[in-house]
């Protein structure tokens, strides 16, 4: 079981979403920027981590969801941590994904999503909904 964080990043009301490059596996499905937590790492550091390496941001973590188990077919059985976070420092830089674009909440479902982040969109925009009643 692969360990995995992602961030579920806030911004004037719209969500930071992520195209995976050709050659990676899943390409050109949309993510929620993270990545595998390595040995001796907390989920929210590998998190931190990670939007660092590959977006050069920084983030205020406001809350986590609840972890998805997910096992792709011929692929690995993946456990995925998110955060949902607010940018803090750090101008964008789009340094490994083929594309990022800022969705709002109701459209994220437009969206052809890693089926591990279906269960996690879904959280996002109970969550929203709940917190804008
Ligand atoms: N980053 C990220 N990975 C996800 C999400 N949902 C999901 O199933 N995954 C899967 C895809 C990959 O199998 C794995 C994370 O791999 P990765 O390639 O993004 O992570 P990494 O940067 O640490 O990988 P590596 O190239 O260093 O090996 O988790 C998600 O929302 N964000």
């Amino acid at each position: 079981m692969i360990p995995v964080s992602c961030g579920v990043v806030l911004s004037d009301g719209f969500v930071l979403c992520a195209q995976r490059n050709h050659g990676q596996a899943h390409a050109l499905k949309w993510e929620f920027p993270g990545g595998k937590i390595e040995e001796g790492e907390s989920a929210e550091e590998a998190l931190r981590r990670e939007l660092l390496e590959e977006l050069n941001i920084t983030v205020k973590v406001i809350t986590s969801l609840k972890s998805v188990v997910h096992a792709y077919v011929d692929g690995p059985m993946v456990k995925l941590h998110p955060f949902v976070c607010l940018k803090d420092k750090g101008q964008l830089i789009v340094k490994e994904h083929r594309q990022i674009r800022w969705v709002k909440v109701e459209l994220l479902n437009n969206l052809n999503w890693v089926d591990a982040d279906l269960p996690v969109v879904k959280q996002v925009r109970e969550l929203l909904d709940a917190s804008n009643r």
